[in-house]
């Protein structure tokens, strides 16, 4: 069952070597693999390009469609092991989209690398295929808030949220613009008990001055609430740019 990535351009996998931007990893050079599609549409999504195709009238702030063959790019797993064994032997986050929809086949992808820290970013509604979970050490879950404007229902997935903060290797990452987010999140972290060593406030922004115009405020409430706190740093090094 071969993998349906995301392109940097037509044609071009979007596999690339990077710093890991956010999260508990943050500044660690890893090699990034890009999967095509999602199950949510999250109005601010940087990475509009996974999912939003033709035809998907589903709203986003930039009201764009994506063309799906020049968006995504199928390959078979053995490519990709080869692709990233080249790019580096260390570190592998998975993105996407959502990569856990492509559960059975990156199972497959990662029985064919080398020893290598894998980490997955997932928005944390499905659970992990039962032959991938094994091959993974760390999850960067990013539930979505209301302001995602994802229906309630499909954004927070109880059981699914229970068992995360069950599991020592998920850590929260929580995409915030203003106060009425922070509720939210205080709320979820009440109701699943999650430890603020595993939970990480993050601001909305795809620029450096978005950014920098919601992390003053933010980083108070860190400090207020004993939660930790994630920049984005490859927006700050190179911008909303894919391949970065
Ligand atoms: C594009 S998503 C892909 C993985 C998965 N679908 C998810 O949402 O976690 C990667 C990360 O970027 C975050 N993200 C997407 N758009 C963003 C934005 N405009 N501002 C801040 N973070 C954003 C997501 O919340 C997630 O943590
Ligand atoms: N450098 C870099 N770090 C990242 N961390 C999470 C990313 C993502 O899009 O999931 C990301 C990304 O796109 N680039
Ligand atoms: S879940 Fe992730 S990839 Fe999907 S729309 Fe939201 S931010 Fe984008
Ligand atoms: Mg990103």
């Amino acid at each position: 069952m071969p993998l349906t990535l995301a392109t940097t351009t037509p044609g071009e996998p979007e596999l690339f070597a990077s710093l890991q931007g956010e999260g508990p990893s943050i500044g660690r050079p890893s090699t990034f693999l890009r999967l095509s599609r999602c199950n949510l549409a999250c109005q601010w999504c940087d990475t509009a390009y996974t999912w939003r195709f033709a035809g998907d009238n589903r709203p986003h702030r930039d009201d764009l469609a994506f063309e799906r063959t020049a968006n995504q790019l199928t390959l078979p797993e053995e490519d990709v092991a080869a692709r990233i064994a080249a790019l580096s032997p260390d570190r592998l986050v998975i993105t996407g989209g959502e990569p856990l929809l492509q559960g059975a086949a990156l199972a497959r992808l990662c029985t064919l690398l080398p020893a290598m820290h894998v980490e997955i970013e997932t928005n944390g509604t499905v659970a992990p295929h039962a032959a991938l979970d094994p091959l993974v050490q760390q999850f960067n879950v990013s539930p979505k808030l209301s302001h995602s404007g994802n229906a309630a229902e499909l954004a927070l997935i109880p059981e699914r949220l229970r068992a995360w903060a069950a599991d020592e290797r998920a850590y929260f990452k929580f995409v915030v613009a203003d106060e009425d987010d922070l509720e939210e999140v205080l709320e979820l972290q009440r109701q699943y008990a999650i430890p603020g060593d595993r939970l990480f406030l993050m601001a909305e922004g795809r620029s450096t001055a978005e950014l920098r115009g919601r992390q003053g405020w933010l980083a108070d409430v860190c400090l207020r609430h004993g939660l930790r706190f994630t920049d984005r740093l490859h927006i700050h090094l190179w911008g909303d740019t894919r391949g970065t």
